[in-house]
């Protein structure tokens, strides 16, 4: 069967619920029908529509799942002549000290997600959380995903990833308080004190 061609200009007019469309590998995906299904939910694709969505795909889903769904929702390819790149912005992810409000986190259901996903105010979610939030969010993106099916596969994440962890501060998390401090360094450490004492 002949695939239908778009160009990278056709892509931008489906940028929404109602219309969404992704490039992966150079080919069409019609992700209307499949957002409310998509186990990844409907925001994430949402924030690439009309995009070229390849590097996202690739960091959270393997090839047969390429595959298995291709023939539900791929509806064409990109054509040659498109030689303009409307590549979903990869270093997405907001400074340190700075909270990316452009969207929120989690399906965006009222009441179907902590108040805290949407930012709603509260006395107890505060300018540490948010710090925290953020920090977690960059080494996860930049320091995780990418890595992750690799290590998957091979059954074993690295010692070094333990290691930057502990440098961060993260592995207090699963010590509880109080935190032993001499094992651990980094800004994360002293919110979660600071927190601690907070509450
Ligand atoms: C052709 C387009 C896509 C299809 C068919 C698809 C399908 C799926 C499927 C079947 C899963 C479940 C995977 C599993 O259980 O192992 C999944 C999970 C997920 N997808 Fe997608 N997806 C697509 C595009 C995207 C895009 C563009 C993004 C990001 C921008 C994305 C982000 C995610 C995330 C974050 C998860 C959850 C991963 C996890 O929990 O480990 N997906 N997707």
């Amino acid at each position: 069967m002949v695939m239908k061609t778009y160009s990278i200009g056709d892509m931008a007019a489906h940028n929404t619920e109602q219309d969404c469309w992704i490039i992966v590998q150079g080919k069409v995906y019609d992700m209307t029908p499949f957002l409310d299904e998509h186990p990844g939910g409907k925001k994430i694709v949402l924030k690439v529509a009309g995009q070229d969505a390849t590097k996202q795909f690739d960091n959270f889903h393997n090839q047969a799942i390429l595959d298995k769904y291709t023939p539900k929702l791929c509806i064409g390819k990109i054509g040659e002549s498109s030689d303009v790149t409307l590549t979903a912005q990869e270093d997405h992810e907001p400074a340190e000290d700075e909270e990316d409000t452009s969207i929120g986190f989690g399906d965006m259901v009222p009441f179907g997600d902590p108040a805290w996903y949407q930012d709603y105010e509260s006395p107890y979610y505060n300018e540490h959380h948010r710090e925290v939030r953020n920090v977690m969010r960059k080494f996860v993106d930049q320091e995780i995903m990418p890595f992750c099916f690799k290590w998957d596969e091979k059954k074993e994440v690295p010692k070094s990833v333990i290691k930057r962890c502990g440098d961060l501060g993260i592995l207090a998390n699963i010590c509880g308080h109080p935190f032993p401090k001499k094992y651990f360094k980094g800004k994360i450490m002293d919110w979660l004190i600071a927190s601690t004492r907070m509450h």
